[in-house]
């Protein structure tokens, strides 16, 4: 296979939209439809790699100048990925004073919204490379050092279905969950469907002694699993520290409690459960502060944001140097991210916490066969590049829905509107929110 050529002679951009449960956070609730971007490298070899990212307007603003300047480069130049990146223009008033998503994924700058996109491409080229070359994605990571990666199940209060008419086929099969029977009875089917056996509760969502109540009724059903539980940021330091105290025993990490470097620390000084973040340590120029200030146990990376899979594991060396652990956080994705997530998380030799996943949350895929959990553990390929397959027909499909969504209002994802659909007078609420 060596000896063809790697350079890119064309690049394909697929925004697509995708069907997502109506699961509850902080800031409201999931949109029936959630927007993601299929990207495509095709080289002058004749070999196509895959990749995947955020799908929202401002992304996509972005991917396009981007993939126009990516013709005619090689996929193995995965460092000229960020050179060409810092040449794209990033429209000010998408990061201005602005907040991803309302903040659930921490702060936005002009260079996170750029790696955010620099992500997708990569993995894209990594796929292609590791194809031209017979190695699989991790191969090209320096190699796996387990054969299976563990993920945890993601829970979230939800609601039965969406808002009638909205979409095509109301029941997802999951239910409602909106007490502390409800999240037990979700994480039965977890378990029951996927195998896992630690659990990640979404809170913020209900005053915190409901969300307490639910922790404990996890854990006496689950007892000595480890456990999550993750507000994103709603509460003072007084309630996250009233909240540590009552369950810390049970708790493996604490996720986000408080908004902010200086409240986590204030957090972490008075706590004895670790605490975990995917909120104020979200790009490089945040450790600092973070890591002198002891603020947090845990990184969750997200390859998407953190600039791809190689600087996960960048970041994951940083972490080391300072004692803290790292995993991986998620957000609503697709096989191909699962598959991008699975090959990284292999070659990282220290993931002590199972990685966080929304793919089971997802009924539909853009690959011939979807990824399963055995065990709650995703296999890890050998299969030259990432080993997943593009179905053409379902893309085409999930492209079809995003084109028809003339009022583009469900290519922006937007937690708050989607609850002013059943709630006209929701604002998101301002934090802390307890
Ligand atoms: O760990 C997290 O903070 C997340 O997974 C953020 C997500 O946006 C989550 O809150 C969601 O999907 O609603
Ligand atoms: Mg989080």
């Amino acid at each position: 296979m060596y000896g063809q050529s790697l350079v890119i002679s064309e690049v394909r951009l697929t925004p697509v939209l995708v069907a997502d449960p109506p699961l509850l956070n902080t800031q409201g609730v999931h949109q029936p439809y959630t927007p993601r971007l299929i990207i495509e490298v095709v080289t002058e070899g004749g070999v196509t790699g895959v990749g995947e990212t955020y799908g929202d307007g401002k992304y996509l603003e972005l991917a396009r100048p981007f993939a126009a300047g990516l013709v005619g480069r090689a996929v193995s130049d995965l460092n000229g990925l960020f050179t060409l990146a810092d040449d794209v223009a990033v429209n000010a008033a998408r990061v201005d004073a602005a907040v991803d998503v309302g903040g659930l994924r921490g702060v936005q700058t002009a260079d996170k919204l750029r790696l955010s996109v620099v992500s997708g491409f990569e993995v894209a080229c990594l796929d292609a490379l590791g194809k031209a070359l017979g190695l699989p994605v991790h191969a090209l990571l320096g190699g796996k050092v387990r054969d299976a990666v563990e993920y945890s199940a993601y829970l979230f209060y939800k609601r039965a279905e969406h808002p009638a008419g909205t979409v095509s086929e109301p029941d997802d099969g999951w239910g409602a969950a909106l007490d502390p029977a409800g999240i037990v009875a979700q994480a039965r089917l977890f378990t029951e469907r996927h195998g896992f056996t630690s659990f990640k509760l979404k809170g913020g969502v209900f005053p915190p002694d409901e969300e307490i109540a639910a922790v404990r009724a996890l854990a006496e059903a689950f007892p000595g699993a480890p456990l999550r539980l993750d507000p994103n940021g709603a509460w003072s330091v007084e309630t996250s520290l009233k909240v540590a105290g009552e369950i810390g025993d049970v708790l493996e990490y604490l996720e986000d409690p408080a908004l902010g470097t200086p409240a986590m620390a204030e957090v972490a000084a008075g706590a004895s459960v670790p605490l975990a973040t995917n909120m104020c340590v979200t790009t490089f120029e945040e450790i600092p502060e973070a890591f002198a200030g002891d603020a947090v146990q845990v990184v969750l990376s997200d390859h998407h944001y953190w600039g791809g899979l190689r600087r996960t594991r960048e970041l994951a060396a940083v972490c080391r140097t300072f004692g803290v652990a790292v995993s991986m956080h998620s957000n609503t994705h697709l096989g191909i991210s699962l598959a991008a997530m699975t090959h990284v998380a292999a070659t990282v030799p220290d993931l002590r916490h199972a990685c966080d996943s929304h793919y089971p949350w997802q009924s539909e895929d853009v690959l011939t066969e979807r990824t399963r959990f055995v065990d709650g553990r995703v296999a890890v390929t050998d299969t030259p590049g990432l080993g997943v397959e593009l179905d053409r027909d379902k893309l085409a499909a999930l492209h079809a829905r995003w084109l028809d969504d003339g009022f583009r209002a469900l290519r922006e994802r937007d937690d708050a509107a989607a609850m002013r659909v059943t709630d006209p007078r929701w604002v998101a609420p301002a934090a802390p929110r307890w």
